[in-house]
């Protein structure tokens, strides 16, 4: 039988110190399912998810977690759970998850020990992975996080299309390799509809606990770039903490180790920003079809969405303001009214720029003057893609680039003025 400890976990609603979990259940008693994936192994997506769910529980949520590396869990040796030892079960056949640090833990290490291989089949692991979610004895909880395994395969296209996840977290390290696989994790969450709540870059600085230098041992601010490329927010950066390897592996996180450790502090900020994440996320924009000459399926304009502090490149509101032209409403209240025609000429897809001298291939007088959409759709949650009654239709618009065009325009009207 799997050893529990007494439930200490802080009570579910409106008694939690963090702003309230918004949005309806994902599932009955679950408030919000959040992934935590990679694309890369090894860069600290297992210790990211604990010690972010202990951040969260710090925050005053009910956390639950599910070892979702089926192949290779390592939630209960960080969590200091005994492993090979079978969940109790409820009558009715539900499993009763193991609690520890007052979180819920479920994993398959739980099932098989630590050093015992589960071989299993494809779609024997999205089996095992329904069942750690749906057939789980939760209780009520705010957050469940799925630690996933890295890459992105089948387990990761099970679990976005089976389960109701209000988005996901991407882990990276500033790497160069590791940035490029997480962002190709990135856009196949995009491409299977799951919204992106932002990026963790893990292992950037380590400081010399002997003469105190800082050394950038894995460069710096990769991840930071990458979200502002993509559009997605930056969660934080986590140092590297030798601190946080040994309490890892002594089945004590730091968060609860070391609760007042920069590693620690940090994290409770990710989990502040991740909370404020899911809070914008249920204003957020849904996809869209957009037949623009009959305004047909035409998104929302969220002017109640807009926050000082929101995010330059997250649109709250798309609007065709008249025909010649595209509104659009960004969450820190900025906005831009788009001329349709200098969309068109600013098309940087490969046929428009030539893509390694970034030179221009479109010649504007060819560009009819009367060139507007026939139809815009949304790109995951990063971009816009226009269908042109002149025929052309492979361009994507970045909502990071639109930004950019707008400001470049505004300058260019203070020029003229
Ligand atoms: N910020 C950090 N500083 C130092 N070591 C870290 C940090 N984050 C994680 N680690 C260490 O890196 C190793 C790998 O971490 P972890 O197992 O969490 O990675 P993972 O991405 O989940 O791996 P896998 O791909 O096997 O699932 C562990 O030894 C962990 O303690």
């Amino acid at each position: 039988m799997q050893t529990t400890e007494p439930d200490h976990s802080p009570q579910h609603g409106p008694d939690a110190l963090s702003p309230p979990p918004v949005g309806p259940e994902k599932l009955p008693g679950i408030r919000h399912i959040i992934a935590v994936g990679s694309g890369k192994g090894g860069v600290g997506k297992s210790t990211v998810s604990v010690n972010l769910a202990l951040a969260l529980q710090q925050l005053g949520a009910s956390v639950g977690i599910v070892d979702a590396d089926i192949l290779g869990p390592s939630i209960p040796g960080m969590l200091g759970i005994p492993t090979g030892e079978p969940p109790a079960m409820t009558p009715q056949g539900r499993m009763i998850p193991a609690q520890k640090h007052g979180l819920k833990v479920v994993s398959m290490g739980m099932l098989t020990g630590d050093d015992k291989p589960a071989v299993l089949r494809g779609p024997m692991v999205g089996k095992y992975l329904k069942m750690f979610v749906g057939g789980v004895q939760w209780g009520l909880l705010d957050y469940l996080i799925l630690d996933l395994p890295p890459g992105t395969g089948d387990t990761q296209l099970t679990l976005a299309q089976s389960m109701p996840l209000s988005g996901v977290v991407i882990v990276t390290t500033p790497q160069a390799v590791s940035l490029k696989i997480a962002r190709r994790g990135l856009r196949m969450f995009e491409k299977v509809q799951v919204p992106i709540l932002g990026i963790v870059e893990n292992m950037r600085t380590f400081t010399c606990p002997h003469c105190g230098e800082s050394t950038d041992i894995f460069r710096h601010g990769g991840g930071e770039q990458m979200s502002q490329e993509l559009g997605v927010a930056f969660l934080g950066a986590l140092p590297l903490d030798a601190d946080v390897v040994t309490c890892g592996d002594e089945g004590r996180p730091i968060v609860v180790d070391q609760p007042t450790s920069v590693s620690s502090q940090v994290y409770v900020t990710i989990a502040a920003a991740l909370v404020a994440q899911l809070h914008a996320a249920v204003a957020t924009l849904k996809p869209f079809v957009w037949k623009w000459d009959s305004n047909q399926g035409a998104p929302a304009w969220l002017e109640d969405a807009v926050r000082p502090a929101g995010a330059r490149n997250t649109p709250i509101g798309l609007l065709r303001r008249d025909p010649r032209t595209l509104s659009i409403l960004w969450e820190d209240g900025h906005r831009d009214d788009f001329d349709v025609r200098d969309l068109r000429l600013s098309c940087h897809c490969a046929l428009c720029v030539e893509e390694m001298s970034g030179r221009k291939l479109l010649d504007p007088k060819t560009v009819r003057p009367d060139v507007s959409p026939r139809q815009i759709v949304s790109v995951g949650n990063y971009a816009i893609g226009f269908d042109w009654n002149d025929g052309h239709n492979s361009g994507i618009h970045s909502f990071s680039d639109l930004r950019a065009l707008g400001e470049r325009a505004m300058t260019k009207n203070v020029e003229n003025v």
